[in-house]
């Protein structure tokens, strides 16, 4: 039995994850909860898999929780960061989830690696803010960070048929996203609503927003460099918007490796949840014949500047990926407030990067103030553009 803690439990992947853990009740028991704000979902949840501890956002979420979960919950509703680092780190948990949304799964997540917990990782913000220190707390704990992003599971799995020396090359798949053929100037016009219509996911609505942009390639460049210890040059990215092809590993022989799939998170999921086994999955199975075409196209990164950008911060190295992800998540917030333009989101990354001092990777505390400093950057951007 393995036991679970799980991280952003009401949302998107752990809703997922859930199910999973519903379907394969003999391998998996759920010790730990974290969720924010949606007490409705979590205590459906709690009263499903009978957590011994659970934590949401805030106190007064911690005090309407009191309330509406069982007497025997009463002293084991905890909050806030503090509250997902001990969910993270509980003692009888033997693999921690991370799929709470954004730089707010930074520090749970390092909670977790310390307490020599296993990983699995959806929660891509942690490793673009701070991936070299926290690769370094995974090579120290000897615990195992297991992908879920489905675009890392599909590296990690083809790695496994080689040699790490003999990789030349990684490729990250993007769908895209749903304005992928549109020019410029109706990028300028398009609706909150339509950047939250994704081709292929049913994701939370900030990823969703980074699908849109083509940010969360950006971001998924950054986690790849990490988790996967490839330099930066090493790294390619290549349209392709059936979302299929999940990536690619190129050996030095030229040999490519994929992995495919249909678009289902459960897929992903399951592996990191089971590794190095396999579950059956009862899923709709892929047809090629079926699929109609395969299409790939290079990146364009006159009209996604979001990408060029990523590779700029990883390039620049230090804190500029934290950067980039604080100025990202103001903006993307702004956007689905509709405070900003869809084109205003690259545009305020672009300008808080230039306009916040780098600083060292290997210290978290000047990582979370470059964190914080690109925060209120962004957000005195977000003003002048929305004023
Ligand atoms: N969805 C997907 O298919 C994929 C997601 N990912 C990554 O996984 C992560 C989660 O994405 P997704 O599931 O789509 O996101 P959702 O928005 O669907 O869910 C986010 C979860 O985080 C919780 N949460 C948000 N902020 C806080 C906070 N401050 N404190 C505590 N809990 C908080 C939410 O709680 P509540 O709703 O209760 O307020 C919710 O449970 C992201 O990093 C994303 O990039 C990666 C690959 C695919
Ligand atoms: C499901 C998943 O892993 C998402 O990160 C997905 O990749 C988003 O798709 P695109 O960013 O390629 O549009
Ligand atoms: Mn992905």
């Amino acid at each position: 039995m393995k036991r679970l803690s799980v991280l952003g439990s009401t949302g998107s992947i752990g809703v997922n994850v859930l199910s999973l853990v519903r379907q394969f009740p003999d391998r998996f028991d759920i010790v730990g909860l974290a969720a924010g704000k949606n007490l409705t979902l979590l205590a459906e949840q709690v009263r499903e898999f009978r957590p011994l501890l659970i934590s949401v956002q805030d106190e007064e979420h911690a005090e309407k929780a009191g309330k509406l979960l069982p007497e025997e919950y009463r002293g084991r509703i905890v909050y806030g960061v503090a509250g997902m680092e001990q969910v993270a780190a509980l003692a009888e948990t033997d693999m921690t989830v991370s799929a709470v949304v954004g730089a707010a799964g930074l520090l749970p997540t390092i909670a977790a690696i310390e307490a020599g917990k296993d990983v699995g990782l959806a929660n891509k913000e942690t490793l673009v803010v701070a991936g070299r220190l926290v690769m370094e707390k995974v090579r120290a704990k000897g615990i195992r960070l297991l992908p879920i992003d489905s675009e890392h599971s599909a590296i990690f799995q083809a790695l496994e048929a080689g040699r790490k020396e003999d990789v030349a090359r990684i490729i990250l798949t993007a769908s895209g996203g749903p304005f992928l053929h549109k020019r410029t100037e109706e990028l300028g016009r398009v609706s909150r609503d339509e950047a939250l219509n994704h081709p292929n996911w049913s994701m939370g609505p900030k990823i969703t927003i980074d699908s849109a942009t083509l940010m969360n390639k950006g971001l998924e460049v950054i986690e790849a460099r990490w988790l996967f210890d490839m330099v930066p040059a090493t790294i390619n990215v290549v349209v392709h918007p059936q979302s299929i092809v999940h990536s690619l590993v190129e050996f030095r022989d030229g040999s490519v490796l994929a992995q495919l799939g249909l678009p289902d998170m459960r897929i992903p999921i399951a592996y990191a949840l089971s590794y190095p086994e396999r579950m059956t999955l009862d899923l709709q199975r892929l047809n090629l014949w079926q699929c109609a075409h395969l299409e790939f196209y290079e990146p364009d990164y006159g009209r996604f500047p979001a990408l060029r950008l990523a590779f700029e911060a990883l390039e620049r190295g230090g804190t500029g990926p934290a950067v980039l992800n604080g100025a990202n998540e103001v903006a993307v917030a702004a956007f689905l407030e509709e405070k900003i333009s869809f084109l205003s989101i690259a545009a305020i990354v672009e300008q808080t990067l230039a306009q916040v001092n780098g600083g060292s990777d290997t210290d978290l505390d000047v990582l979370l103030a470059a964190d914080r400093e690109a925060r209120r950057c962004a957000e005195s951007l977000v003003a002048t553009v929305a004023a």
